[in-house]
């Protein structure tokens, strides 16, 4: 069921070869789901997946909860699996924060037009997909909870959530950042999970959404509790375009994604002061280790090689050159504020 792959060939002159290959010269879009995978984690692979799970015994229905830039590209993604695989239910409800856009509801112009016309606007979302602006709905009978919402209103939903879900439902975070409160700060996957009482994974990974919705290739990590949580993820996220690798460290993966935004903002203010190149990989570098320190310092049980996964160092470099967290750090040197960066 699970196979361990290695470095045989280099995997960037293998990806290049193909990419160029299937993009340019007309070899056809599978090229990704022949590239060969090089992680040295854990990977399953999905037919032997489906072998195992018969309709029969899981029909997972899942609840998005969140319709922004990465919440709409997710709905994108998860619209499609669950059409290809049988262990889901074929529809998707997602939660939209309602809002007035272009004087009507933003649900309704979602599931009329299929398209999130604020947050992704030019990118179609798969009519299985249905928009919901109330979040009890979403919910009600849902198994899987994918939470893609802004960190801060993540206590504030689970609230609502209370008593309204499936007891056994799990969930995933896609949330990058922590929850703050009087008593420190948490991981949100914590703070799901003590709030709702069941098992939370997380996916996180370099992942700038735009890029996503564009389906050029990119990576993310899964990380999970159980085994089985981390399979049927995979399922649920992998396309040929946007690679899974899991591992079993949910806090490992979901603290990188929060705490490369802190090396993204110096980054920012590099750029924004024209201290250079150098400078700005000084800051990368120290930056990581610093984050590795801070991880292992607080937390247990954290894997080395998260570090290096999708989530890891590959997240840091992503967000240090396209990320927003980057570009508000690099305005305010520059303007002197802080504004709301698209
Ligand atoms: N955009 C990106 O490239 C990526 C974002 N992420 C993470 O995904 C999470 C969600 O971000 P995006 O989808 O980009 O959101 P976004 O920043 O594009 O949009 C904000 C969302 O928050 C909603 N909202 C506003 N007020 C609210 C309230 N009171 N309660 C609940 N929701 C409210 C808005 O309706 C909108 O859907 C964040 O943690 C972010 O760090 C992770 C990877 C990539
Ligand atoms: O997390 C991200 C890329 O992986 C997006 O980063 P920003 O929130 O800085 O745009």
């Amino acid at each position: 069921m699970i196979q361990q792959y290695r470095y045989i060939k280099s995997p960037i002159i293998l990806f290049a070869k193909k990419y160029i290959n299937s993009r340019y010269f007309g070899l056809g879009s599978n090229c990704f789901s022949r590239l060969p995978y090089y992680k040295t984690i854990n990977f399953v692979t999905l037919s032997k997946i489906s072998s195992n799970m018969t309709r029969e015994s899981v029909s997972e229905k899942v609840a998005l909860i969140g319709s922004g830039n990465w919440g709409t590209v997710i709905s994108k993604i998860i619209g499609n699996n669950v059409m290809r695989y049988k262990e889901f239910h074929q529809e998707v409800k997602m939660w939209v924060f309602e809002e007035i856009v272009e004087g009507r509801n933003l649900t309704e112009l979602i599931n009329e037009k299929h398209e999130n016309v604020k947050y992704l606007p030019g990118f179609t979302i798969p009519e299985n997909v249905k928009a919901f602006s109330d979040l009890s709905e979403v919910v009600r009978d849902a198994t899987v909870l994918v939470f893609c919402i802004p960190h801060q209103f993540v206590p504030k939903t689970c609230d609502q959530l209370k008593g309204k879900i499936n007891p056994k439902a799990k969930a995933i975070s896609l949330v990058k950042g922590f929850e703050t409160d009087e008593k420190g700060i948490r991981p949100i996957s914590h703070a799901i999970s003590e709030s709702l009482n069941i098992s939370v994974c997380s996916l996180s990974g370099a992942n700038i959404a735009n890029e996503i919705a564009e389906e050029h290739f990119s990576e993310t990590t899964i990380g999970y509790n159980y085994l089985a949580e981390g399979e049927l993820f995979k399922k649920l996220f992998e396309t040929k375009y946007f690679r899974v690798g899991i591992i079993n460290d949910v806090v490992g993966v979901e603290l990188c994604g929060a705490l490369k935004n802190v090396i993204a903002i110096g980054a920012g203010f590099v750029d924004g002061l024209k201290l250079g190149e150098n400078a700005k990989a000084a800051i990368i570098r120290i930056g990581f280790l610093e984050m590795k320190q801070f991880m292992k310092k607080f937390y247990g049980g954290i894997k080395d090689e998260t570090f290096f996964e999708s989530c890891g160092i590959a997240d840091v470099i992503a967000t240090c050159y396209g990320g927003r967290n980057r570009k508000v750090a690099e305005s305010f040197v520059t303007t002197g504020k802080v504004g709301i960066i698209k």
